[in-house]
């Protein structure tokens, strides 16, 4: 028989096991204090991995000549897709080659890329194109035809990627097997991300050297379940959106009879972080991104009306096809009466959280009911609601992005001064016309309708951000708040006077989540 006040061995072992389980916590948590973990967020295609190469030149020593040297491949590649991509979508187009010349060296292009069974998936360097001297003359030909002109000035009709242009300009120095490409070449390359990958660097906080850990991911739809893996011991999240985007479609739903908007599919996605349960206390920096896009696209006539019809197409669509089903009386009443909105059925980004991490906003639309939760919203009611045309900024508003945009003189040469006149008007400044460089102190000249539409995407965002949700399980709102910036990822000034901006906001937010401010 067992004395009752013998030590239990057992009790003892629990007890040791906890106690090292407590030191442990306590040093993962000390740990975790010292370092800010910041998660880039968006669509594919937004920027996001572009803010990463800029932190590495910001924060670190940019890059080595081994990181350039092998960057070149991708670059070479970026070349090759993008003819290709161009000279594809001619025919579909019904643009013809103006050349007899010209046509033959886009047949042989096409057939080199299927003869080569042209594969992304491997790495570039052990990619078995031929990167010929010839194949450089036929590209630099190629550029240079009206007609491949013009189908890549229809590009927002097929997938293009964005450095296109820049690459395509510069095809004499990337033939070239010994160029060393320069910080700016490796900002346009276009690498799609699949993984998860992470940059670390200190920044110097008065006396103070703080250490930041920064997540890179993918933001195709196939990517997003792999976004949860991140959520952990996040400070803030860096959010990014192709406001430039508004006339293009998805990539990955490239096979979809009805492919989706990629401006509103950045809307959506930002609703369902927004809204995500294991994100309720980790605030958002918002980076309405490639500002210097949309620029371009505006003198070139575009306008961000048309993701507006695309939101009051897929309605009218989705009306007709409900009175239709309606009308034959087929069930899906029933279905409806379920709980199964219109929104999350037909519309890929209207349903709820698509992350893969089973958060997100319950609810239906527009609330009611007995739900105290705020569901997501379907943006296309929204969007269409919240009237373009009606809207005006503020001043203040145009103020802010306009100090956000960078110098001409910085950008691409490709920007043409069409509109600048008017622009100049609008902007209280009396222009020359013609061809315009700004000095440092000038205001930036910016037509009036690239102002009118980041601020009106801001809003958009802004007021998604506004609407607060009730949390599942506490009887509580959400703590965290959205900052917006506007931001053009390829120019490194403009990244650095934004990412001095949000430091202070970055850190205070740290430092309230382990309770030391
Ligand atoms: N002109 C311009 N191009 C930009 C800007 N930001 C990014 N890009 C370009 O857009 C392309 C896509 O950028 P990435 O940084 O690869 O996009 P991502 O969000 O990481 O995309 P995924 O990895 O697919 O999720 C690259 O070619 C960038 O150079 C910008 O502000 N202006
Ligand atoms: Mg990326």
């Amino acid at each position: 028989m067992t004395c009752c006040f013998a030590p239990d061995p057992d009790a003892d072992k629990a007890a040791r096991r906890d106690r090292e389980i407590t030191r442990i916590t306590k040093e993962d948590f000390k740990e975790k204090q010292k370092v800010i973990q910041l998660l880039l967020l968006g669509t594919g295609e937004s920027g996001k991995s572009t803010i990463r190469k800029q932190m590495q030149i910001i924060h670190i020593n940019g890059f080595s000549s081994r990181e350039r040297e092998e960057k070149l491949a991708y670059m070479r590649r970026n070349i090759r897709d993008s003819i290709a991509c161009i000279i594809a979508a001619m025919d579909k187009l019904g643009i013809a080659y103006t050349s007899e010349e010209a046509a033959s060296l886009g047949a042989w292009v096409l057939r080199l890329m299927a003869e080569n069974h042209v594969h992304n998936s491997v790495q570039a360097d052990q990619d078995p194109f031929d990167y010929s001297q010839e194949f450089f003359d036929a590209v630099e030909k190629l550029w240079q035809d009206k007609g491949v002109q013009e189908s890549f000035s229809q590009s927002s009709r097929y997938q293009l990627i964005d450095c296109a242009k820049y690459f395509l300009d510069r095809v004499h120095l990337f033939r070239d097997k010994s160029y060393m490409p320069t910080d700016q070449d490796i900002l346009r390359c276009r690498i799609m991300t699949n993984d998860i990958s992470d940059i670390q660097f200190d920044i110097k906080d008065g006396h103070h050297s703080v250490k930041f850990r920064v997540f890179d991911v993918g933001g195709q739809k196939g990517e997003r379940k792999k976004w949860i893996q991140c959520f952990n011991n996040v400070t803030a999240i860096l959010y990014l959106c192709d406001v430039s985007s508004f006339d293009l479609t998805l990539k990955e739903d490239i096979d979809s009879d009805r492919p989706k908007n990629r401006l509103l599919e950045s809307l959506d996605t930002f609703q369902e972080v927004w809204l995500n349960r294991y994100l309720q206390d980790v605030s958002i920096l918002l980076f309405i991104n490639k500002i210097d896009q949309l620029e371009e696209k505006v003198r070139a006539g575009k306008s961000l009306r048309s993701m507006i019809k695309y939101c009051q197409q897929g309605l009218q669509l989705e009306q007709q096809e409900l009175e239709e089903q309606q009308q034959i009386g087929d069930g899906l009443t029933g279905q409806a009466m379920n709980g199964v909105s219109l929104s999350s059925r037909h519309h890929p980004g209207g349903g709820v959280v698509g992350l893969g991490g089973g958060g997100g906003g319950g609810g239906s639309g527009g609330g009611g009911g007995k739900k105290k939760n705020v569901g997501p919203l379907d943006l296309r009611q929204f969007v269409c609601q919240f009237d373009f045309d009606q809207f005006e900024p503020t001043e203040n508003d145009k103020k802010e992005f306009l100090q956000s945009f960078p110098r001409l003189d910085e950008l691409e040469e490709g920007i043409t001064t069409a509109g600048t006149q008017e622009a100049a008007r609008s902007n209280g400044q009396a222009s020359g016309g013609g061809k315009r460089r700004r000095k440092t102190s000038d205001v930036p000249v910016v037509h009036p309708e690239t102002v009118k539409t980041a601020c009106y995407v801001k809003n958009v965002f802004m007021k998604i951000a506004e609407r607060k949700r009730q949390s599942d399980f506490k009887y509580e709102y959400h703590h965290h708040t959205c900052c917006c910036y506007y931001t053009c990822a390829v120019n490194t000034d403009n990244v650095k006077k934004v990412l001095e901006g949000c430091r202070t906001f970055i850190i205070d937010k740290h430092l309230e989540r382990f309770g030391i401010l």
